[in-house]
């Protein structure tokens, strides 16, 4: 299948005509659950309760964050027990009423502290940090905790983009995060051009694009199969989708 990558700027873009009133007419919380749910599908394909359920979910403080603490509810509906590290946490209320959905279905909340142990507690890792809107050098505490997902052997799969790849030029040089390679990837809507980078598996969600959004962002949207939330693309030896 042949898709094309969009750039981190026409991702924000193509969020906003979404969310406009007068073109998609689509409200955040809306796409953040389709998102979250995707993400949440394709941790079952790849990690099926069977394997372990715990599954720890990495949140950073923006939407990608939100994406998270949304695929954590729908793993706990599913059986899992998902837990959240959140050492950042973003301002938008949204984020509040996300995480008093998790409080209720008694997700816990992990501590900075205990974080080192949770990474060998858990089965499985939500890269739910960063998504197209991370830029420039990790700032703290996130270094750490990329140095410790890095060097620990939890399979990760991170949603949107690998955290701290850089969107267009992908993992940086040296540092936290040079030697990230998460086991699967979900990009969301299309893409991001650090996918050339990018050896795993690799899916595709957030099945909410219309033809003429599609359109004007040049993006072929997959056939998803079905009812499913995600489908599962490739990457060949030359970086191609
Ligand atoms: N159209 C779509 O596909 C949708 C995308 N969503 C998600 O929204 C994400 C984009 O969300 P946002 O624009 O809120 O941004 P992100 O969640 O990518 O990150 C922004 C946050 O990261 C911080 N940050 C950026 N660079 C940093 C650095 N170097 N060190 C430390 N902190 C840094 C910023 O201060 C900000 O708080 C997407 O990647 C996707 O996961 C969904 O929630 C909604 C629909
Ligand atoms: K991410």
């Amino acid at each position: 299948m042949s898709l094309k990558a969009i750039s981190a700027k026409d991702a924000a873009s193509l969020d906003r005509d979404l969310m406009d009133p007068e073109i998609g007419g689509w409200s955040l919380d809306q796409l953040m659950e389709l998102a979250g749910l995707s993400v949440s599908q394709a941790v079952y394909r790849v990690h099926p309760p069977s394997k372990g359920k715990n599954v720890l979910v990495v949140c950073g403080p923006g939407n990608n964050g939100g994406d998270g603490l949304v695929a954590a509810r729908h793993l706990a509906q599913y059986g899992y027990t998902p837990s959240v590290y959140y050492p950042k946490e973003g301002k938008n209320e949204l984020y509040q009423r996300l995480k008093k959905q998790l409080h209720n279905l008694s997700v816990p909340f992990v501590q900075e502290a205990d974080f080192p142990s949770s990474l060998v507690t858990s089965h499985f890792l939500i890269d739910a940090i960063f998504g197209f809107s991370f830029g420039g050098p990790l700032r703290e505490p996130f270094p750490s905790i990329i140095t410790q997902i890095e060097s620990s052997n939890i399979p990760v799969l991170s949603v949107d983009a690998p955290s701290s790849w850089d969107i267009a030029a992908g993992p940086p040089k040296s540092g936290p995060g040079a030697n990230f390679m998460p086991a699967c990837l979900i990009s969301l809507t299309a893409p991001k051009p650090c996918v050339m980078y990018y050896r795993g598996r690799h899916f595709v969600g957030g099945r909410f694009l219309t033809s003429q959004i599609a359109e004007k962002y040049g993006i072929n949207v997959p056939q998803y199969p079905g009812v499913e939330q995600i489908i599962e693309i490739g990457v060949d030896a030359e970086g191609r989708l």
